[in-house]
């Protein structure tokens, strides 16, 4: 089932924006407030690794100073070494604190992320694509991650900066000022070149998603594509998606190398400025050299904090662009955000399903239209119609995978829309049409949906009323085994246990959207009997692609255009409604006689 768009959720979610607030985006900021003690440490780690560094210079004075005194050099050469080691010390445990931080807020936004996409509508993962979404997720945290730890580095390279740009400002505010010219100018070139950074990397970001979701949407077709023999042809064109994200990341590239070059070639001039002004000064006698040479270590560590700020800001920018994409699928709507459940209690007598003049539109183009459809508590009904007459819709609106443009859907005497989703939920089995399974192993792929901690007996119990105790049995793990991987069952016994998974479920509705491809006749009798067992008592809905299905059904529903042009039993349609016996015509079926029914 899927739906490019829910307007009428879009519409309801609106709606109900006053009432329920919308989830709260992900911001780097405030999720690092969250790690207050550990910043704390950072911050206390930075500024040892700093003084240790700041350090050098003053008792590099000392050691010129006091040249030719043996003890007193030795001395302060020892203090030299102590402050490099703890600077060094300080500054390991300073980063590895900066990746403790830096992975949890990636865990907390992936987890997010993560359980929000599999929150919202269906229609609005299919629109986004599960290989955007997987990118967000890898490429997108791993860019935010990179912004955290260097983004946290930044008031270690403030303080590094401050405390420079103070003790060559005690020693000399003349040779500060020039200095502090040239990079000046140096840095207001690079904010230019930081805007332009920000409008690639969000090309070049939004590019990789759509990269990742067509590479994975060539692999969910990798059969048709190999038996098409069209991998080099679907190859070139993945190739093409690659080789303009490489063009972006060139763009990104070019602009990223002139960073560090304009940012040294600043320190240059300034180192040039510096040696002639300040080299007059000492042949003057205005300044000493021991002084002059501490100013010139000050100045060449100036350019390691500017130039870690300017990198980081690189990586910054680059975040703060994942960022919005993380916050792109955390504004998705959520499913049930727009629950005002009721408290009219479900009704025995209710029909299983009801459809009161429903409309549904997928982007604006009807799939349904006026639909009023009632589905008896028990039995078996089948949803026939042409390609394309809604059929799917229909099942998508019980599930509430989507909600009416107009009009009630009704389950067990409930409107969906008046139902907590949980609860509406919990009343059906949906068995979609490729019976899809996880991939997980048979236990949970059996249990998904019905209450977990079931004894083994009791389900291979469930398994052989499908006829796939004794393959289960025989897999490498039993119930234990992963499918999907190494290990996996046929297509029909994967089938079959997707059926198994309604009869363990035990709920009083169940749909069933039928293979449109044929199956064997073991595995088309298998599936017609099972469904006939679970119909005993319980209604199943069945969109219909068979004949024989159709024949076994006790009431039908026939759909043409979006409409409900028909319901009743075969024999009344066979004489009441035109659409009806066309379609079996269309099948070479010999039509029947009447009874009961309406037709519309
Ligand atoms: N996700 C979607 N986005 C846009 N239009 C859609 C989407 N899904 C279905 N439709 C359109 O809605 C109409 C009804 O589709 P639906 O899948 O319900 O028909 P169906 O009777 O189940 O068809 P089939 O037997 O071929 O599976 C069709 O015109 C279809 O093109």
């Amino acid at each position: 089932m899927s739906d490019s768009k829910e307007p009428a959720t879009e519409k309801r979610a609106s709606d109900a924006a006053d009432a329920v607030p919308p989830p709260a985006g992900f911001d780097v900021v405030s999720e690092l407030l969250s790690y207050r003690g550990r910043i704390a440490s950072v911050v206390v780690l930075a500024l040892l690794s700093t003084g240790g560094t700041l350090a050098l210079p003053i008792l590099m004075a000392q050691v010129i100073d006091d040249f030719g005194q043996g003890p007193a050099v030795a001395a302060w050469v020892a203090a030299m070494v102590a402050a490099a080691l703890i600077g060094a010390v300080a500054n390991a445990l300073a980063t590895y604190q900066l990746q403790v931080v830096g992975n949890a807020v990636i865990l907390g936004a992936r987890e997010r992320v993560m359980r929000h996409s599999l929150g919202t509508w269906v229609g609005r993962i299919k629109q986004i694509g599960s290989g955007d979404l997987a990118a967000r997720l890898t490429s997108d945290s791993a860019r935010i991650k990179a912004a955290v730890e260097t983004g946290l580095q930044l008031p270690m390279a403030a303080v590094n900066l401050i405390g420079t740009v103070v003790l060559m400002a005690v020693l000399d505010v003349s040779l500060l000022l020039m200095t502090v010219a040239a990079f000046a100018i140096a840095s207001a070139l690079v904010v230019g070149v930081f805007r332009a950074l920000r409008r690639i990397y969000t090309a070049v970001q939004g590019d990789i998603g759509t990269m990742s979701e067509r590479f994975v949407a060539a692999l969910d077709a990798v059969t048709v594509i190999k038996a098409g023999r069209a991998e080099k042809r679907i190859g070139d064109e993945l190739a093409r998606v690659a080789e303009h994200v490489r063009g972006l990341e060139l763009k990104a590239a070019r602009l990223e190398s002139l960073v560090v070059p304009t940012i040294t070639f600043g320190q240059q001039v300034a180192l040039v400025v510096v040696i002639i002004a300040g080299g007059v000064r000492v042949l003057e006698g205005q300044l000493d050299m021991a002084t002059f040479a501490a100013f010139l270590l000050y100045m060449l560590q100036l350019a390691a904090p500017i130039l870690m700020a300017a990198t980081s800001m690189t990586t910054i920018q680059a975040g703060l662009v994942a960022q919005q994409r993380f916050n792109g699928v955390l504004s998705l709507p959520l499913e049930g955000d727009d629950d005002r459940p009721g408290t009219r209690p479900e009704s025995d007598d209710a029909p299983a399903v009801r459809f009161e003049g429903v409309d549904y539109a997928y982007d604006g183009r009807p799939a349904l239209s006026g639909a009023d459809i009632d589905v008896p508590r028990r039995g078996l009904t089948a949803v026939v119609g042409r390609s394309g007459a809604g059929k799917s819709t229909v099942l998508g609106l019980i599930e509430r995978f989507m909600v009416p443009t107009t009009g009630t859907v009704s389950v067990l005497g409930r409107a969906t829309t008046a139902t907590d989703l949980s609860d509406l939920r919990r009343r059906i089995t949906y068995v979609d049409q490729s019976f899809t399974l996880l991939s997980d192993t048979v236990r949970k792929n059996l249990l998904l949906g019905a209450a977990s901690g079931r004894a083994d007996d009791e389900l291979y119990a469930v398994l052989s009323e499908v006829g796939l105790a004794e393959a289960v049995r025989d897999l490498p793990a039993g119930l234990d085994t992963v499918l999907g991987g190494e290990t996996d069952l046929s297509g029909g016994q994967r089938q079959r246990l997707a059926l198994a998974r309604a009869i363990a479920a035990d709920t009083p509705l169940v749909l069933l959207d039928e293979p449109s491809s044929q199956l064997d006749g073991v595995n088309e009798n298998r599936l017609r009997d099972t469904v006939r067992r679970l119909a005993a008592d319980r209604a199943v809905v069945v969109v219909a692609h068979r004949l024989s299905t159709v024949r076994e059904a006790d009431h039908i529903v026939v759909l043409d255009e979006g409409r409900v042009v028909g319901q009743g039993s075969h024999d009344h349609l066979a004489v009441t409604s035109a659409a009806y016996t066309a379609l079996l015509e269309g099948q070479g079926a010999a039509v029947g006689t009447s009874t009961t029914g309406t037709e519309e």
